[in-house]
């Protein structure tokens, strides 16, 4: 449990050298048993970025997270978090992070401040200070007036941004967010994004998040695409689109076994069933239309044209859309389940 990893008691706040990466990961690697979770991946995320890890369920972010977090111990590899080594410094990289994990930690009997309170003396923060840094990071979080209220009666998204604030409460210099806003409805997940853009510009502070969320992923500076274990790329949301360049071209046919190999007959394009869909990318989608309407040969039901967005970037790095990929797991899951019945 969280409460349990806080450091020794003793400083706050270690400054980054100026030019070190927040984040620093050789070969990092972790199995368990015959599960190669994370397979040696590299990457460094500098100071002040907006980092994030985005793949299906069952990609890694978790597994990876939790080894910068010192939770879990890598099986190869290294990494530092704010110039310190997650083995061999764990204490030095736990003063230095927040964490706000997917599973909430409060407890729900204290009061919102009475958890806050908790968390800094756990975290050595100067007790001359405490009063004004949880006020500080309550009104981040827009909960300052509900500071005497029991957690027990806050909702989902209200507990989550009290772990936000709680995970800055220390001033770390990199704040782990592992699925910040998954089970949230729309509107408390826009609020907590909110919430995290404000942070970032009132600390001088480096995010790492995970996501598989494409539209979460778009706030990134930069964004690592992971998958089975792997990151297959890492840039800019901007980049990622623009390296992908074509158009998406999702249509709904009588037949579809039909259709695909119409496409690659009459126009030389290698098309799929996507999410129940044939799915292709054109230079032009706009301009191609009118042209398959008149060639394909196999009646079309409906048509949509998209810009390259993050979920063509994940299909085109992965071949698969972030969905299929999620669906594609659990099949495999319910499946290693009944094989062990
Ligand atoms: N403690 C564990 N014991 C055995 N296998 C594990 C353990 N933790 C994770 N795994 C396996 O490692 C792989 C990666 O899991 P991980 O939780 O890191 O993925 P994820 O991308 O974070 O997915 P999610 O979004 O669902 O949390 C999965 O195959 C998972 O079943």
């Amino acid at each position: 449990m969280y409460r349990h990893t806080g450091p020794a008691a003793g400083g706050v706040g270690e400054r980054v050298t100026m030019g070190e990466p927040a984040v620093a990961v050789r070969g990092l690697t972790k199995t368990y048993g015959k599960v190669e979770a994370v397979k040696g991946v590299d990457f460094e995320v500098a100071p002040g970025e907006v980092f994030g890890f985005l793949g299906p369920n069952g990609a890694g972010k978790t597994t990876t997270i939790s080894m910068l977090c010192t939770l879990a111990d890598p099986t190869g590899g290294s990494a530092a978090v704010a110039g310190h080594d997650v083995v061999r410094e764990r204490d030095a990289v736990r003063r230095n992070i927040g964490l706000v994990f997917q599973d909430p930690t409060l407890d729900g009997y204290l009061t919102a401040e009475q958890n806050l309170r908790f968390h800094a003396e756990l975290y050595g923060v100067p007790k001359a200070l405490v009063g004004d840094r949880i006020r500080q990071v309550m009104e981040m979080v827009a909960l300052w007036d509900r500071k005497g209220d029991k957690v027990q009666n806050f909702s989902g998204g209200m507990k989550r941004r009290l772990e936000i604030a709680r995970g800055l409460l220390h001033s770390p210099r990199v704040l782990f967010l592992d699925e910040p806003t998954v089970g949230l409805d729309p509107q408390t997940r826009s609020a907590i994004w909110g919430y995290i853009n404000r942070l970032r510009h009132a600390e001088d502070i480096t995010i790492f998040m995970t996501t598989h969320y494409m539209d979460e992923a778009e706030f990134c500076d930069r964004i690592a695409i992971i998958d089975h274990g792997e990151i297959v790329v890492i840039d800019s949301p901007e980049a990622l689109k623009a390296s992908v360049g074509e158009d998406r071209v999702q249509i709904q046919t009588a037949d579809d076994t039909a259709a695909i190999a119409a496409l690659r007959d009459r126009f030389g394009l290698e098309a799929a069933v996507r999410e129940g869909q044939v799915t292709f990318a054109v230079a032009s989608g706009e301009q191609f239309v009118p042209r398959l309407f008149a060639e394909l040969g196999v009646p079309i039901r409906s048509v949509s044209v998209s810009r390259p967005s993050l979920d063509d970037v994940f299909m085109s790095y992965t071949g698969s859309t972030i969905r299929d990929a999620e669906a594609e797991g659990s099949a495999n899951a319910w499946m290693r389940a009944m094989a062990r019945r």
